[in-house]
Parts: structure tokens; sequence; C-alpha cells
């Protein structure tokens, strides 16, 4: 809890649907923190680009001299060390800003709970700070086709990165509430606003 306000953690695989579902908390009230947006955004700053440049070369931006993701990915997913890399130079700054953001939501009187959609929470240990954790389940083929439609038809190699992830099973275990992801958004709906009731009351 932080300021009375209840502290809950999303947990699943890559394109299972976790920001679909913190969207549809958000849709309850609840306010909801993105990391992957965060994470995104610190990409477009100049100290980052530094850093990833004396890290991983001038081959990592495009013309425009923006990060080219695929490229850093591409770079990044194929050598743990690298990983680490660019842990180091992303993560703690993504999670000042996300500490940042939860004082922020907290304070306001209107927000029913606080959604940490945090693709990486466990890996972080921020598990330790949510009073709930959901995690969102979804079969793997229906995970690869919506993840490939999300990246503009570019084949982000889920099964790479989720190397560097903890195991399904061990965050299946860790949470308190399931949402099963394999049909219509409708259904997640209705398993959102069940499992919101549960938390809140
Ligand atoms: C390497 C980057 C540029 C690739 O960008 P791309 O557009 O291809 O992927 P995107 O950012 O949308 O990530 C999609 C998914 O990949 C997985 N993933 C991303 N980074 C990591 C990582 N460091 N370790 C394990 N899995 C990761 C997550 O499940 C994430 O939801 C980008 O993922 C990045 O900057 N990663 C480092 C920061 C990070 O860890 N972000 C995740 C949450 S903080
Ligand atoms: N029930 C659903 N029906 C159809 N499309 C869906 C459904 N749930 C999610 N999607 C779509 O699938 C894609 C992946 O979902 P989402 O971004 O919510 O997953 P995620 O777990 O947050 O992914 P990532 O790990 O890449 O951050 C998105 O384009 C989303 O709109």
């Amino acid at each position: 809890m932080v300021n009375g306000k209840k502290i809950i953690g999303i947990l699943g695989a890559v394109g299972s649907g976790k920001s679909t579902a913190a969207r549809l908390f958000g849709e309850l009230g609840c306010a909801v923190i993105d990391a992957d947006r965060i994470a995104h955004a610190m990409l477009d700053t100049e100290e980052v680009k530094q850093e990833l440049a004396a890290e991983f070369g001038n081959g990592i931006f495009d013309e425009q001299g923006e990060v080219d993701r695929k490229s850093l990915g591409d770079k990044v997913f194929n050598d743990p060390q690298k990983v680490q890399a660019i842990n180091a130079i992303i993560h703690p700054r993504v999670m000042e800003e996300v500490e940042t953001r939860i004082a922020d939501r907290s304070r306001k009187e209107e927000v029913r709970a606080i959604v940490l959609d945090i693709p990486l929470l466990a890996e972080v240990g921020w598990h330790e700070r949510c009073d709930s954790l959901v995690f969102v389940k979804c079969d793997e083929k229906i995970r690869r086709d919506r993840t490939h439609k999300r990246h503009g038809g570019r084949d982000i190699e889920a099964k790479k990165r989720e190397k560097f992830q903890i195991s399904l099973d061990k965050k299946a275990k860790i949470a308190d509430y399931i949402l099963v992801n394999n049909s219509e958004v409708s259904a997640l709906a209705d398993q959102v606003q069940r499992v919101f009731t549960g938390i809140i009351n």
C-alpha cells in the first residue's frame, strides 16, 4: 500500500496481454504505470544514447540519430553480457521514474489502486512491493501471433528474450490471481472486473 492505495502487479509472458489487462484495470479507476513505455522514452534521452553508444557502438542508431530498437534488440538478446549491460543502463532509470509515478498517483484521491505493468517486475524484485499479483495466461501460439502484429509484423524472437526472464511456472505460482486471455478482450474484461472486486474488498 502507498498512501492507502493497493499496488497490483501484472505478470505474464511476452505478448500474453499484460498491457491489455492493465488498461482494463485502468478503466475501473486504477492508475497504470507502463514500464515498457517509460523504457522507450529513456532511449530518446541524450544521456542514455551516449551510454548506449559507448557500450554498443553507433550501429544501433538510425539515420536520424534515434535508437533503432530492432538493431539494439538483435544485438542484445544474443548475448547475456549485453543483456546485463543494457539492463544496467536502463533499469535504474526506469525504476526511479516508476517510483516517482507511484508517489504521484497515490496522492490522487480518485485513483482506486495502482497497477504496475512492468514486464520484468519479478526479475527486478518489485513483486515484493505489490499487495496483489495477477498472472495473465495465454497460449503460446496466440501470444506469438499477437506479438507479431503488435510489432508491425516484426519478429521480436520472444523465446530468446524469455530466456532472460523468470520462468512462467514460477510467475504463475507467486500470483494471487490468474487471468486467461485466449479469447476476446471482453472475456478478459469480465475476469479483470471480478479480480478487481476481490482485490479491493
Ligand atoms: C532492447 C529493446 C530496445 C528492444 O525493443 P523492442 O521494441 O524490440 O521490444 P520492447 O521494448 O517492446 O519489449 C518487448 C518485450 O521484450 C522483453 N524484454 C525487453 N527488454 C528485456 C530485457 N532486458 N530482458 C528480458 N526481456 C526483455 C519484455 O518482455 C518486453 O515486454 C528494448 O526492449 C529495451 O530497451 N530493453 C531494455 C529495457 C527493459 O528491460 N525493458 C523492459 C521493461 S523495463
Ligand atoms: N484478447 C485479445 N484479443 C485480441 N487481441 C489481443 C487480446 N489481448 C491482447 N491483444 C493484443 O495482443 C497484443 C499483445 O498484447 P499486450 O500488449 O497487452 O501484451 P503484453 O503482455 O503487454 O506484451 P509485451 O510483453 O510485448 O509487453 C496487443 O496488440 C494487444 O492489443
